[in-house]
């Protein structure tokens, strides 16, 4: 299976159009303001035009009041919402659009159960956080608590970077990875060679895992 790849945090178009460059599949713009990497509506509009056809678009919030992210989604061109804070199944699903609900790996909650309130959610991201505390911490979790078989799209987040990356994969198996400070030169910035490493070295897994002809 191709593992999809999303970066996150994208403030830039030069670092918009050298994510695609590199193969990612999908880029985060952040809508919370105490986010290093947080952009603003022209700011993400600016990134938002810079994708090419087929590379998803996703506009990451955090307990945002409702209204805000209804401004938002009038504005700049999402395709996928992803929710990283205390939002509810009903909040979540309001909008209409699909959703990512991002899973606090710190919480008291086992991640099955976690997900199991999310009946509408296309997909889960599971993150390194706590429970109420904000996500992008650059710290990995126990890899060992993946909720192996579930039938749910997951998308593995939390720590990774290039030199990690391919034994997450390979641990995990998940539909997509999620990365943000793994790749950058400072908050907010991203680095070109560390995301064309980073692609390469999930793909590098992909192809082990791909049965050949015999
Ligand atoms: O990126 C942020 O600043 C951020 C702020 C608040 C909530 C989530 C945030 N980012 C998300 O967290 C994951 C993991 O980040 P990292 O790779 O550990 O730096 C990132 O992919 C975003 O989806």
């Amino acid at each position: 299976m191709r593992t999809r790849i999303k970066i996150c945090g994208i403030t830039r178009a030069e670092d918009a159009r050298a994510a695609a460059r590199a193969g990612c599949d999908a880029i985060g713009l952040v809508f919370y303001d105490r986010s290093p990497r947080a952009v603003d509506v022209e700011q993400a509009l600016a990134v938002a035009h810079a994708v090419p056809p087929f590379v998803t678009r996703v506009g990451l919030f955090m307990d945002a009041d409702a209204e805000r992210v209804r401004q938002v989604m009038a504005r700049v061109p999402l395709e996928v919402l992803q929710f990283h804070g205390g939002e509810s199944p009903d909040y979540c699903e309001a909008f209409g659009r699909t959703y990512l609900k991002a899973v606090p790996m710190a919480g008291s909650e086992t991640p099955e159960a976690f997900m199991a309130r999310y009946a509408g959610a296309q997909g889960f991201l599971l993150d390194s956080h706590g429970a109420g505390q904000a996500g992008g911490t650059g710290q990995t979790f126990d890899w060992g608590r993946w909720p192996t078989g579930s039938p749910q799209s997951l998308v593995l987040a939390g720590g990774l970077h290039p030199d990690n990356v391919a034994e997450a994969v390979r641990q995990t198996r998940p539909w997509a990875v999620d990365v943000s400070s793994g790749v950058e030169s400072s908050p907010g910035v991203k680095d070109a060679r560390r995301m064309i490493r980073f692609i390469s070295e999930v793909r590098r897994v992909d192809r082990e895992q791909t049965p050949t002809d015999a």
